[in-house]
């Protein structure tokens, strides 16, 4: 397996305050990783380590097979690492093609190279003469992007690049800029606080928290089987009920669901998505009352306050429901579980 970034034992504080705790992460080469995590876990310090724009406390990072920092140490511009910031940090008063050949040698500076960058982010090199303040946020975006790629850097680093655009854009953006990494073959890591951006964006998504990776997996495995609650909160809206469990079945307010036991027994938590509880057509399933509707176009949210069972506390759920009927507060309903939840320790 050849790795285009080994991160070990990684430390850093800033003063008294410590940021990064033990981290420690692989990055294939040709993949796409998505750091996730809420604000001030220390995403973007740990971006900077990778960069060479900050030295760490302890640990080592290799890129490409190389030490970076650690026993040695490797400034960013003798690194070949591309970086794009939140805010694209171009030079505001120097045009495109100055902007874009700064990452390029002098002697590579000529009007073509710059127009093939330019191409690779779907920008006309007509472009080339403007001045930042005359492109939109996700052109200046891209230009940041043809200014990073012009270095032609083995691992692309992008921190929250898309975030100061709004949806549309974004998301526009975000389809434009996968797509040339992709094309470049170009091992890329992303730092984002939005997890849908992460699900999709990358073939691997690793979890911060409080300075530590608290998972690194697919985003399939992440979503569907998160290593805790608060993570599994984290990524998703997460239905988290108080349960019994007993093999890989669990009792609920839900009635006996399929659970991921993970070794868990008795007293529990379980977790499902709102995907998963289903209102059924005709009332079957464990009985409950409509307490609140959120009213999102496509879909619905609807809080459901279920009845009590035996020796079950009663609880609240939320349901997700695409295109179908309205319901209203108050209506009865039945729901039933659809797959496997997954089980936590209390
Ligand atoms: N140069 C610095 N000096 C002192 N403290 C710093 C420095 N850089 C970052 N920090 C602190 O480290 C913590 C982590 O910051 P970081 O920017 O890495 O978080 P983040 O997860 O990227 O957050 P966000 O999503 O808000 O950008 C914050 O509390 C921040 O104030």
């Amino acid at each position: 397996m050849t790795y285009a970034l080994e991160v070990k034992g990684l430390d850093k504080s800033f003063g008294s305050a410590s940021i990064l705790r033990r981290v420690a992460f692989s990055v294939e080469t040709g993949s796409t990783t998505a750091i996730v995590g809420p604000s001030g876990c220390g995403k973007t310090t740990l971006l900077r380590l990778v960069a060479g724009f900050e030295r760490p406390d302890a640990g080592i990072i290799t890129l490409g097979g190389r030490v970076v920092a650690g026993k040695e140490w490797i400034p960013a511009h003798r690194r070949s690492v591309g970086y794009v910031a939140q805010d694209g940090a171009l030079f505001p008063h120097a045009t495109v093609a100055a902007n874009v050949g700064f990452g390029l040698p002098r002697r590579a500076r000529t009007r073509a190279k710059i127009a093939e960058l330019l191409e690779m982010v779907s920008l006309d090199s007509s472009y080339a003469s403007r001045r930042p303040d005359q492109l939109s946020g996700g052109q200046q975006q891209r230009v940041a992007l043809a200014r990073a790629l012009a270095r032609e850097p083995e691992l692309m680093l992008l921190d929250e690049p898309f975030s100061a655009l709004d949806a549309g854009l974004r998301a526009n953006t975000r389809r434009i800029v996968a797509d040339v990494l992709a094309k470049a073959g170009i091992t890329t890591i992303l730092v984002t606080h939005d997890q849908p951006e992460a699900l999709s964006f990358a073939d691997r998504v690793a979890v911060m928290s409080e300075g530590r990776l608290a998972q690194v997996g697919t985003p399939r495995e992440i979503y569907s089987a998160p290593i805790d609650v608060p993570t599994a909160e984290f990524i998703g809206d997460a239905v988290v009920l108080s349960a019994h469990v007993e093999g890989e079945r669990a009792r609920c307010a839900l009635g006996d669901v399929a659970v991921t036991a993970n070794g868990v027994q008795g007293e529990a938590r379980v977790m499902l998505r709102p995907e998963q509880i289903e209102v059924t057509a005709d009332g079957a399933g464990v009985a409950g009352t409509v307490v609140d509707v959120e009213y999102l176009g496509s879909e619905m949210l609807l809080g459901i306050r279920l009845d009590t069972a035996d020796g079950v506390v009663s609880e609240r759920v939320t349901v997700r429901r695409f295109g179908a009927t309205a319901l209203t507060p108050g209506e009865r309903v039945g729901i039933r579980v659809l797959g496997t939840g997954v089980a936590y320790g209390r």
